[in-house]
């Protein structure tokens, strides 16, 4: 062995001990943040930090060191300090509450964890304006609401519900959806004589049902809570059309897989939120907005992003209420509101409209278009 890599082997030993006594100095660091949060202290301790710093100029037996011992335990209060920080910003932090509507297993409940971090709070509600009102009233942070299937067209009451809570979208998740003839465990097809499902599972496969007329088709809240329902009867006569998470969470069996009308069959989900959030990696955006009952209107907006070279994604009409054969329109289109191409379209459909509110803008789900 060499000279250096003799010292560089006492080198390592050393940076072993240091390492083991660093572990040991932080995790003591983060007591005295749990202490602190505790009584409401601040993390920085001036006092105490010239008293740290001196006692360890005094334990120096080689006074040449003295500066650079100094430079390396201000640094590492530094470091602690952070550490403390991290610390009690993470004890402080709350679970994060969602919204969905229906119970666990059901298409929400899914879109909600693909989205959120698992560590979020998940909480059912029975119907989608029941989620906007747990939102409202501040029980939640954010709501996932289902708004538009690839097969059945929009969810024209998620849009209304958007339009009158006034919350913005601040993300959106797009699911692949299969649809599924569940019944109590060892019922066949034969037995079943009445099928609970959410209107949208019914819509969805519509060409099977089609082929068995004599079922009674029963709508409910929402797909799993219809397999939940299924279970509790324990009835063989009846089946719920869910997911197979559902059929696996209820232990129930599968009847008949994947019996959707279309193999692509995708249901969007938005994120909504009392505030927006800041436009950061952006590349959707959502408005929504009236226009006069008049010639040309509603072509004076589309123009703007044609001529901005905007790309257009969806438009949606939605009747006013009260206001007979006037429409709130909602479209959704490409772009990030840091780009001016973006933000001189949006202009353009303000100047052209009577009443206008831009619902978010948020990164895409890249199975949504
Ligand atoms: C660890 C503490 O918090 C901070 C960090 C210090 C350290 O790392 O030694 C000292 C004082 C405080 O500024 C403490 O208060 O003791």
């Amino acid at each position: 062995m060499s000279r250096v890599d003799q010292l560089r082997f006492i080198i390592d030993d050393i940076d072993k001990n240091i390492v083991r006594l660093f572990e040991k100095r932080m995790e003591t660091a983060e007591k005295i943040a749990q202490y602190k949060l505790e009584n409401n202290l601040g993390i920085l301790n001036t006092s105490r930090e010239e008293e740290v710093i001196e006692s360890a100029l005094n334990e120096l037996y080689n006074k040449d060191y003295r500066d650079e011992l100094e430079e390396f335990i201000k640094k590492l209060m530094e470091i602690s300090r952070r550490v403390q920080q991290k610390r009690i910003l993470g004890m402080g932090k709350k679970r994060i509450k969602i919204g969905f509507q229906g119970v666990e297993g059901s298409f929400g409940h899914q879109a909600a964890i693909e989205y959120f971090d698992k560590d979020a709070e998940f909480m059912e509600y029975m119907s989608f304006e029941d989620v906007f009102k747990g939102l409202l009233n501040g029980e939640t942070d954010y709501g996932v609401l289902p708004i538009e299937n690839s097969s059945t067209g929009s969810i024209s009451s998620v849009y209304d519900l958007i339009g009158e809570y006034g919350f913005y979208i601040v993300g959106e998740k797009c699911l692949r959806i299969k649809q599924n003839l569940i019944g109590v465990k060892g019922a066949s097809i034969k037995d079943i004589k009445e099928i609970y499902s959410h209107t949208q599972g019914f819509e969805q496969s519509s060409s099977f049902l089609k082929k068995h007329q004599e079922w009674k088709l029963i709508p409910y809240h929402n797909t799993a809570y219809s397999a939940k329902t299924v279970a509790l009867s324990n009835d063989f006569t009846k089946a719920a059309i869910a997911s197979e998470k559902a059929a696996r969470l209820y232990n129930l069996d599968i009847i008949e897989k994947d019996i959707n009308d279309n193999e692509h069959n995708y249901t969007r989900f938005v994120i909504i939120s009392r505030k927006a959030l800041e436009y950061i990696d952006t590349s959707k955006i959502s408005v929504m907005f009236s226009i006069k009952h008049r010639a040309g209107e509603l072509y004076k907006v589309l123009e703007g992003f044609h001529l901005n070279n905007v790309n257009m994604l969806k438009i949606e009409s939605r009747p006013i209420k009260n206001r007979p054969w006037e429409y709130m329109f909602y479209i959704d289109f490409e772009g990030s509101l840091n780009d001016i191409d973006i933000v001189k379209s949006i202009e353009k459909i303000k100047n052209s409209s009577t009443y206008f509110k831009l619902l978010g803008n948020y990164t895409a789900d890249k199975n949504a278009s």
